[in-house]
């Protein structure tokens, strides 16, 4: 109902940019292009982006006419308007998603900040950044995408490319971007734009799919723990449902699986803080082996390497690894070696970098479906546009079958069907064996076909454009390629235009739908239709042996019961994956207040902030009020720890006088010490801003050593008390109740090492006048 409402204000606000488009595409050449200086000037002199709409939006839908020979579709400039205003756009697939951004990318960059659309693959970032980058530069502003080989990228290249007007890029780039730009130790290594404005493509996959897997920075080396193997064999040796229980993707050992691990681990509680380690490779071992599925989450290549396989495109993820110790316990269970772990040193989530832009909109064929989730999540509605043509894809009625058998041979008996009539075919299949399987089934029958899956990526977009051809028999994971155009070949539409065939019920409608929508794009004729059984992955049923009876058909089963099964298990599986992205903003949550303090404090000591003696001091201060607190003040030689260890390499008169008795004169004589060194060390200095250069650079290395500390000890706690689920805890309370405790934690070591890093840091500075620092 609502959305009603939403479509008659962008048809509204249609109207008026129709209007000026009259006048607009009257002007020459230059003239048009004179616009953008003169729209700018208005917005400078107070006039709003919602003033300069109806101008704007003319003046970019008459430049994409005259550069690219494409004049935007009145629904275009809909679904444009809707993405100025902050809005999810569903847009059938094919009703060019890419076209309708260009208006709203061009009228934000006119503020004179950088505005940046987001794809899902850099293929697709480049491609759509050179083609749209020449309209806006007819138009006057600047455009950029990701560098062919981003190793080549150096630091002022990305400065030239983040100071775009326009900035073409990928989730994954961006993200990483964002990471880096917060490690750099000099302020005038910083590169990347404000976070102004974004627009998503593919908003479902980036949003929802891709939000569960936060981006990460990897740095040292960790030392290697020997728990792998162990714990791997101690797992093999648990019974399901006694030992331990799995539920919901998650995994957890039982009161009788807790008391196994602590008689085979010979420790007395195994949740105990000690025992940290063992828990978490526990955990680890057991969600490797339960959870964690060979050639569906992951396939042992023929070098012996565990490599992740997407789950939204099919394909492998070439270097990317679970973090927190997870690869390493399946590369235990795999029996391949174990490669080495690395620190992390940065993270993000997909859902915080983007609600860290100032105003934020999203596109996709299918989103829709997730709208409730979206709201909740990212507070945005979603929009639906009408199509410019209307779909005459006819997308029948599902098939159901009790067993894979029947099932495949079914699709195959229609591909056959279909084939000798010479109209092209997509099937689309849910992993890569299944995929292989197909294919197998193909050959047997003599039809020659093309394998799309993700062992061969690197030929997808040759394959893709040729699967609209005559005769074209195309196998592919259930990526089939979002974001790619299969153009019908002569002779297709008469046809029929392609015939997509699904064979598996998949995670979640939205990929599905992705996948029926490679066919019948812009008006095109076509027909999708699935193949459905419960030997579907997602079929997981509770009550296994009845089903395995009526798969081998040995149990009768109405049409109407299967039907709702697999349906059902679909359902549930959605759910879940809800659940874990809730969990994933909620694990990030913590993160996230403590990731904004301390940027913000490293932002501003790379700006040129310091602190001042008087601040030092009183660091200082609460730095000894604590030890001398927490510690046995009346052994001198504990004191003298302390001096060496923070204040200085050398123990001075005052401590072997110091009354021992009086705690209030122990922190006075310590402030008085550390008051004495830093006297020391700034006579050090001739130049006041080299000694402020040093305490800056101090600072910032006991703020980022911390922090680096801290996040990587999350990383692997979060995997630790996800083995403690069970009826009676909450995990995420647990977490981040552990979460804060160890922040403040690492606040008092952070604050202890700025007064150390300056303290017991030798300096010099070279002929050249350059500071060199080595810190204790
Ligand atoms: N206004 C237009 N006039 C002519 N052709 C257009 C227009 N808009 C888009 N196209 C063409 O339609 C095709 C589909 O566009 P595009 O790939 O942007 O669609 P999409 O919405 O991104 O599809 P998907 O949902 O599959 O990602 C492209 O070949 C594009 O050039």
């Amino acid at each position: 109902m609502k959305t009603r409402k939403e479509l008659r204000k962008l048809k509204s606000i249609l109207k008026k940019v129709k209007q000026k488009e009259e006048e607009v595409s009257k002007l020459s050449d230059k003239q048009l292009a004179a616009l953008t200086s003169q729209f700018k000037r208005r917005y400078q002199e107070g006039e709003t982006l919602d003033d300069l709409l109806p101008e704007a939006f003319a003046a970019m839908a008459v430049a994409d006419e005259r550069i690219l020979g494409k004049h935007p579709y009145d629904v275009q400039i809909m679904a444009g308007i809707a993405l100025h205003l902050g809005f999810l756009a569903e847009m059938s697939t094919g009703e060019g998603k890419t076209l309708s951004a260009t208006m709203p990318l061009y009228l934000n960059a006119l503020t004179g900040k950088s505005c940046v659309l987001v794809t899902t693959n850099e293929y697709l970032a480049i491609r759509d950044g050179k083609e749209m980058g020449e309209v806006y530069e007819f138009m006057g502003l600047s455009c950029s995408y990701p560098p062919a080989n981003a190793d080549e990228e150096d630091n002022e290249k990305r400065k030239i490319r983040y100071s775009a007007d326009i900035i073409y890029s990928t989730n994954t780039g961006l993200g990483f971007d964002y990471l880096f730009n917060n490690l750099v130790k000099k302020a005038d290594d910083r590169f990347l734009c404000d976070l102004y404005y974004v627009i998503i493509d593919e908003a479902d996959a980036v949003l929802l799919d891709m939000a569960i897997m936060p981006l990460v920075i990897s740095g040292v080396p960790r030392v290697q723990s020997n728990l792998y193997a162990l714990c791997d064999f101690f797992v093999t040796a648990l019974v399901q449902d006694i030992d331990y229980i799995e539920e919901e993707q998650a995994v957890w050992l039982t009161p009788k699986g807790v008391e196994f691990a602590e008689n085979f681990f010979g420790i007395p509680n195994f949740y105990g803080k000690e025992y940290f380690e063992i828990n978490r490779h526990v955990t680890l071992a057991l969600r490797a082996h339960v959870l964690l599925k060979r050639n569906k989450d992951y396939v042992v290549t023929d070098e012996n390497e565990v490599e992740l396989v997407d789950a939204g495109t099919g394909r492998l993820m070439h270097g990317v690894k679970l973090r927190g110790g997870q690869h390493q316990a399946i590369e235990s269970k795999e029996k391949v070696e174990i490669t080495q772990e690395f620190r992390t040193v940065a993270s993000i989530t997909y859902q915080n970098l983007f609600l860290m832009f100032e105003k934020m909109a999203g596109m996709s064929g299918t989103i829709l479906d997730a709208k409730d989730e979206l709201f909740d999540t990212y507070h945005k509605k979603v929009v639906r546009i009408p199509t410019n043509r209307p779909v005459i894809r006819d997308d029948r009625k599902d098939l159901y079958y009790k067993n894979a058998q029947t099932q495949f041979w079914s699709a195959v008996a229609k591909v056959l069907e279909v084939h000798k009539t010479g109209q092209p075919v997509l099937i689309v299949l849910n992993s890569v064996q299944d995929t292989d399987l197909f294919s197998k089934l193909l050959l047997q029958e003599n039809v020659p076909h093309n394998v799309l899956n993700a062992n061969n990526a690197f030929w997808e977009a040759e394959i893709i454009s040729g699967a609209g051809q005559l005769n074209a028999v195309t196998v592919a994971t259930s990526m089939a390629g979002r974001g790619t155009d299969i153009k019908l070949g002569e002779g297709v539409r008469e046809l029929g235009g392609l015939a997509v065939i699904g064979v598996g019920r998949m995670d979640n409608t939205r990929n599905e739908r992705q996948a029926r929508g490679r066919s019948g794009r812009q008006g095109d004729p076509g027909f999708s239709q699935y193949f459905v059984s419960l030997e579907d992955d997602v079929v997981n049923s509770e009550d296994n042996e009845k089903l395995e009876k009526i798969i081998d058909g040995k149990r009768r089963i109405t049409k109407h019961r299967l039907k709702k099964i697999i349906n059902g298990a679909q359902k549930i599986k959605t759910e879940y994956s809800e659940i874990s992205r809730k969990q994933a903003v909620q694990y990030d949550e913590v993160l996230k207040r403590q990731r904004s303090f301390i940027y913000e404090a490293r932002d501003g000591l790379l700006d040129g902030g310091t602190l001042a003696e008087t601040q030092l001091i009183e660091i200082a201060r609460r730095n000894i009020h604590e030890f001398v607190k927490e510690n046995d003040c009346s052994d001198r030689s504990v004191l003298t720890r302390y001096i060496l260890d923070n204040v200085s390499y050398t123990i001075d008169e005052g401590l072997t006088t110091l009354r021992l008795d009086d705690k209030e004169a122990i922190e006075r004589y310590l402030v008085s010490r550390v008051r004495r060194g830093l006297g020391s060390q700034r006579m050090k200095f001739q130049d006041r801003d080299k000694y402020e250069q040093f305490i800056r650079e101090a600072t910032l290395k006991a703020l980022d050593d911390g922090w680096v500390e801290l996040i990587d000890y999350l990383e692997q706690l979060k995997y630790a008390v996800s083995g403690r689920a069970s009826a009676q805890r909450n995990i995420i309370y647990e977490y981040q109740n552990e979460a804060y405790e160890s922040y403040l934690d690492n606040e008092k070591t952070v604050k202890r090492n700025i007064i150390r890093n300056i303290l017991l840091s030798e300096v010099s500075i070279n002929k050249k006048g350059n500071l060199n620092v080595i810190y204790p």
